[in-house]
C-alpha cells in the first residue's frame, strides 16, 4: 500500500540546496528577477570523471573525480580541489557556487568553480598520490587554464600537489611550466610569499575588523578552533601570538581542553609527531561535538560542512562565530544563532583570504614578478577591512545577517556581470 510521507521524514536537504536557499534568501531580499535566478542558481558546467591509477602493489583501482564550475560571467572560473572520502558532485556544486559569491565579496575578477576527488588520501603513499593526482589533472583538463579555470588547495591538498597540477598541465601545453595554471602551489615553481597562511590570516583579520566594529577586546577573548589542518591552525597560531587564550582545538580524531589556554606551538609540534592533537598533554580530551560547545567566546569552525546544526546552534556559547570553512553552518542553525544574537562571520566572507592572494598569486605569475609578504599581507587586510565594512553596511541597510548582507552583495555583482555580458556567460 502506499502512503504519503510525513513532512518530517523528508530527506535532510543537500549542500546544494543549501546553498541554493541561501542563494534564494538574499535574492528575495534584493527582489532578483526571476530570469536571473534560474541563471545563477545552476552551476554552469560539471564534469565528472572516473579514472584509473596504478597502486603500488601493481593493482588497479579507479577513482572519481569532478570539476564544477558555478559562474563564468566575472573572469576565469577559481576555486580548490578536495581529496576526502566524502566528495560527492553535490557537495562539489555548492562548493563552485559558494567559490562565486566568495569572490565578487572581496571583488575579484574571478567566477566560482571547485574540484574533488573521492578517495582518503592519507591511505595512499606519495607515488600513488601522485599519480592519482596527474591522472585527475589530465582527465579535468579540458577545462583548465591559466585564464579559464584555475585550481588551488583545498582540504587534504597542498603545494606538492599544486606542483603535480602545474607539471601535468604543462607537460599537455609544451613542458614549458605554466605556473598561472594553479595557485598555493610552492615558492620555487611561483607560488606567492603567504599564500600558504592566507586563508587563517585573512579570518584573523576578519575577526580583528568584527572585533573594532562590535567593541570586543580581541586579546582577552577565549577562543576555540575546529580543524587543525592548513586553515584552523593558523588562526589558532595567530590568535594565539596575539594574546587570545585558545582554548580548544580539535582534528578529525577527536578535540583537547584546557580552560587556562593551550600552548599552540606546543600543539603544532606534537601534531606533527603524532598525526593527531588526541592525548595532548596539558589538556583534556574532548569529542568534535563538545568541542563545538564548549564556553568560548569566539568559535572558529575551519573544518568541514554542516557542523553547527539545528540540533546543537541552541548550546552555542561563542558570541561570534568565524566561519573559516566552507558551510560549517546550516539555515536552520543560522536562524537560531541570528535570533541568540550570535554574530557570524560567512565563510564567503571569513575565509576568502585564501582565494584573496591565490589572485595576488596568479597575477604575480602573468607578471614573473614577485612581491614581499608584507605587501601580500597589507593588500589582504586592505580588502579584508574594506569588505567587512561593504557587508556590515548592507547587514544594516536591509536589515539582514551578515550572510544574506555578504550575499546580496556577491549576487548584485555577478548578476550586473551577467546582464551587462548579455546572460549567456
Ligand atoms: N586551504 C584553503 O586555502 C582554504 C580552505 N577553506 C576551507 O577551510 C576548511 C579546512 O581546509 P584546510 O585547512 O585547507 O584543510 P586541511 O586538510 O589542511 O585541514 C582540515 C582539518 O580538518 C580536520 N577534520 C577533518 N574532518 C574533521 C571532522 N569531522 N571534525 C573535526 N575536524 C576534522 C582535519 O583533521 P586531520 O588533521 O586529522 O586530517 C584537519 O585538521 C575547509 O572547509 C576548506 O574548504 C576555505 C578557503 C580556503
Ligand atoms: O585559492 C583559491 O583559489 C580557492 C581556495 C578555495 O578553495 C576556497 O576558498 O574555498
Amino acid at each position: 500500500m502506499l502512503v504519503d510521507s510525513p513532512a518530517h521524514d523528508q530527506p535532510a536537504p543537500s549542500l546544494y540546496d543549501i546553498a541554493v536557499e541561501q542563494f534564494n534568501t538574499a535574492a528575495d531580499v534584493i527582489g532578483l528577477d526571476d530570469d536571473m535566478r534560474r541563471i545563477l542558481s545552476v552551476c554552469k558546467r560539471e564534469l565528472a570523471v572516473n579514472f584509473p591509477v596504478e597502486m603500488d602493489d601493481g593493482t588497479v583501482q579507479v577513482f572519481t573525480g569532478y570539476r564544477v564550475q558555478h559562474s563564468i560571467a566575472p573572469g576565469p572560473s577559481k576555486g580548490g580541489i578536495r581529496y576526502h572520502p566524502d566528495v560527492t558532485l553535490d557537495e562539489v556544486k555548492a562548493l563552485a557556487m559558494w567559490m562565486t559569491w566568495k569572490c565578487a565579496v572581496v571583488g575579484l575578477p574571478y567566477g566560482g568553480a571547485k574540484g574533488g576527488v573521492r578517495v582518503n588520501p592519507k591511505v595512499l603513499s606519495q607515488n600513488e598520490l601522485q599519480n592519482l593526482t596527474r591522472r585527475y589533472t589530465t582527465e579535468i583538463s579540458m577545462l583548465l587554464g591559466p585564464h579559464s579555470d584555475i585550481p588551488a588547495p583545498d582540504v587534504n591538498t597542498n603545494p606538492q600537489v599544486m606542483a603535480w597540477i602545474l607539471d601535468t598541465y604543462s607537460m599537455h601545453h609544451g613542458g614549458v611550466a605554466v605556473p598561472a595554471v594553479v595557485t598555493g602551489k610552492p615558492l620555487l615553481l611561483g607560488g606567492s610569499a603567504g599564500r600558504l597562511e592566507a586563508t587563517g590570516r585573512g579570518c584573523v583579520f576578519a575577526i580583528e575588523q568584527a572585533c573594532r566594529t562590535y567593541d570586543i577586546d580581541l586579546p582577552s577573548q577565549r577562543v576555540v578552533v575546529q580543524g587543525f589542518g592548513n586553515v584552523g591552525s593558523t588562526v589558532a597560531q595567530i590568535l594565539h601570538s596575539i594574546g587570545c587564550r585558545v582554548i580548544g582545538v580539535s582534528d578529525s580524531h577527536g578535540g583537547i581542553y584546557n580552560p587556562n589556554g593551550l600552548d599552540i606551538p606546543s600543539v603544532l609540534a606534537y601534531k606533527r609527531q603524532m598525526q593527531t592533537i588526541v592525548d595532548f598533554p596539558e589538556a583534556e580530551n574532548v569529542t568534535n561535538e563538545e568541542l563545538l560547545e564548549l564556553d568560548c567566546d569566539i568559535l572558529v569552525p575551519a573544518a568541514l560542512e554542516e557542523q553547527i546544526t539545528e540540533e546543537n546552534a541552541p548550546r552555542i556559547k561563542a558570541r561570534l562565530i568565524a566561519e573559516a570553512a566552507n558551510g560549517p553552518t546550516t539555515p536552520d542553525a543560522d536562524r537560531i544563532l541570528y535570533d541568540r544574537g550570535i554574530i557570524v562571520l560567512p565563510d564567503i566572507y571569513a575565509n576568502a583570504g585564501g582565494v584573496t592572494v591565490s589572485y595576488f598569486e596568479w597575477v604575480q605569475a602573468l607578471q614573473s614578478f614577485s612581491w614581499t609578504e608584507d605587501e601580500v599581507n597589507s593588500r589582504l587586510q586592505r580588502i579584508m577591512i574594506e569588505s567587512f565594512m561593504a557587508i556590515h553596511e548592507a547587514a544594516e541597510q536591509y536589515h539582514v545577517p551578515l550572510r544574506t548582507a555578504a550575499l546580496v552583495r556577491a549576487i548584485q555583482r555577478v548578476a550586473e556581470f551577467t546582464r551587462v555580458r548579455g546572460i549567456y556567460p
